[in-house]
């Protein structure tokens, strides 16, 4: 076995046991059954996937969830129960025949062109080009789209997450708990790090998709102890010298030291929290980061976590930092960071003003806005909800169109006419300006000779005779790679990190104005002055001549 196949059986070896065969639409099977019957065996469809409108009200998608998508071709097979059930649930007169035929059915026949997983993408560009036996093509419909959908989606919601926050802050996907489901939970996490998160609470997305795991701790660790009566162990070895420490009398003594600094009484401060972060401290010197919010940051969080800190300095060990769970979190992480400053100069450990500040609680892209515009002193967003319900669009419209049939092209035609398919087998490539931006997506038939560098194309909008313009590509990407043919990946799938940095080497190819959150401009997506005449032939061919009565 090659290094590289061993490396495609290692990325492709796990996938999410529901996908399979079975979990499509009805249709699907019914349909199936229906060519199966009119002798369309041997009929060869090509079909496009893709979207109409961008989500979160932005003119860019990320595109992800290829990866699954060859697992799922890879693995497509019915088992005898898939085809027991399927006998159960159809009606009696379908033809035993049809069953042996799903019975022996593989994506051997199918050929699978895609654009690159984690590359922008945009409206109606085919994100997959399937070809193959159109009963087999039909098939595989719904569960690509349910791959691809919410891949792409998640991806995107993360990257904007990105943008907004900038480079230089972390972003930990914790939103399991608020997911759609255990489903929905895996997926986002695996996309949410693809779009540009660091890290993910989710154990098994860890674990299945080599993603960092990442955790501070809940409230109820914090409301779990009432008084210093309830910490039983005190004791923390020094992290070079392994003499014995007390924490709880080293803690205290700073509680009182520190409390004329930050002005506030250790009265004031609670016990029982102090108690909580102590056994926290304990338990991980290394990895102390102590929720602070649980009474009140000001009187209560900040002092008792300072005072453990502080302590564990003193057993050789240094604090990570603090989450912040409620309130004003521009105001509370200015209070902390400026807190962090005082104790770093009057103890002269400069450290201790770069402990991190992660910030939790229903974060959104305009909170992270507002509190960019407000200052703030977060190093890190735990976000959730917002995150990974995908709140402001909860799904992505892919489509899967057939465009071709037999060698005859099929055009879908619709009174809205963004809602028109693009006939015929096609090409698509990415034209760059001079200054390495994305200029335009050219859609083009794939009987076309490619668009050549320094030469002048006619670029039209598909639908708006008026709209077009010349462009003189300094760079042309063709876009489609073919990653399935011949009953095998012809392509290795990248490691989830190298998709991660896909999505942003091809981010920055964007120009900003079309990135920006408020009004982007829209990037444009043309088609070829032949694919252009084949459109409107096909469908004046196709269209209906009303009469007027
Ligand atoms: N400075 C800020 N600017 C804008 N939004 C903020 C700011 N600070 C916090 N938020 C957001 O405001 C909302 C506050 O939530 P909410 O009204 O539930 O208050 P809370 O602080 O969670 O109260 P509670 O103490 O009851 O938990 C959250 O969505 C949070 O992300
Ligand atoms: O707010 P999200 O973006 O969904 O992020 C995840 C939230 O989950 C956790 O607590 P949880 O919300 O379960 O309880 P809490 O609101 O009482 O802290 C955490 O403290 C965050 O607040
Ligand atoms: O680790 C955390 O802080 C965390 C994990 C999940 C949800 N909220 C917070
Ligand atoms: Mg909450």
């Amino acid at each position: 076995m090659s290094n590289n196949e061993l490396s495609t059986n290692r990325i492709m070896a796990r996938q999410n046991g529901i996908v399979q065969p079975l979990l499509t639409d009805l249709y699907q099977i019914t349909m199936a059954y229906a060519y199966w019957k009119s002798g369309k065996v041997n009929d060869v469809a090509v079909f496009d996937l893709f979207f109409r409108t961008n989500p979160f009200q932005g003119e860019f998608t990320i595109f992800a969830g290829l990866e699954e998508c060859l697992k799922f071709l890879q693995n497509f097979h019915y088992s005898d129960s898939d085809i027991e059930y399927l006998m159960h649930i159809l009606p009696d007169n379908i033809e035993p025949e049809f069953f042996a035929y799903l019975k022996d059915l593989t994506c051997k026949d199918i050929k699978l062109s895609a654009i690159e997983e984690g590359s922008v993408v945009f409206p109606r560009v085919p994100l997959l080009r399937i070809e193959g036996p159109l009963i087999i093509a039909q098939l595989l419909e719904t569960t690509l789209l349910t791959l691809v959908n919410f891949a792409s989606l998640m991806a995107t919601n993360a990257a904007r997450y990105r943008m907004v926050a900038g480079k230089n802050v972390s972003l930990l996907e914790f939103g399991l708990r608020r997911a759609q489901g255990p489903d929905g939970g895996l997926s986002a996490s695996k996309y949410a790090y693809v779009g540009g998160f660091d890290g993910t609470s989710n154990v098994l997305a860890g674990k299945m998709f080599n993603i960092p795991v990442k955790g501070t701790h809940a409230h109820s660790f914090v409301t779990s102890f009432s008084t210093l009566d309830d910490i039983t162990s005190v004791v923390l070895r020094h992290a070079d010298t392994h003499e014995q420490c007390n924490i709880l009398e080293l803690s205290l003594e700073w509680r009182r030291r520190i409390s004329s600094i930050i002005d506030v009484s250790p009265e004031e401060a609670s016990d029982g929290e102090l108690a909580a972060l102590m056994s926290y401290a304990i338990a991980f010197p290394t990895g102390f980061l102590a929720l602070v919010d649980t009474y009140d940051v000001k009187r209560s969080g900040l002092l008792n976590f300072c005072a453990v800190a502080l302590a564990l300095n003193d057993c050789g060990y240094r604090a990570v930092g603090i989450r912040i769970d409620s309130g004003d979190l521009a105001y509370l992480s200015v209070l902390a960071r400026s807190t962090f400053e005082q104790i770093a100069e009057e103890f002269k450990l400069p450290w201790f003003s770069k402990l991190t500040i992660v910030a939790s609680n229903d974060i959104n892209e305009e909170t992270i806005l507002s509190l960019n515009e407000q200052g703030h002193k977060i190093d890190c967003f735990g976000i959730g909800t917002h995150l990974v319900t995908c709140q402001r669009q909860p799904a992505l419209g892919c489509v899967y169109k057939l465009v071709e049939i037999n060698g005859q092209p099929r055009i879908k035609l619709s009174q809205d006419v963004g809602k028109v398919t693009i006939p015929g087998h096609k090409e698509a490539y990415r034209l760059f300006g001079a200054d390495g931006h994305a200029l335009i997506d050219l859609l083009q038939r794939s009987s076309e000779p490619a668009p050549i560098i320094g030469q002048k194309v006619l670029c039209r909008h598909p639908f708006q005779e008026s709209k077009r313009a010349y462009v003189i590509p300094s760079k042309v990407e063709h876009l489609y790679k073919v990653y399935w043919s011949d009953g095998g990946v012809c392509i290795s799938p990248k490691p989830l990190s190298q998709v991660r940095e896909r999505v942003q080497s091809s981010l920055r190819t964007l120009r900003q104005d079309i990135k920006r959150n408020l009004n982007p401009t829209p990037y444009k997506v043309a088609v070829s002055d032949d694919l252009y005449n084949f459109i409107h032939d096909l469908w004046l061919q196709n269209a209906p001549i009303g009469e007027l009565s």
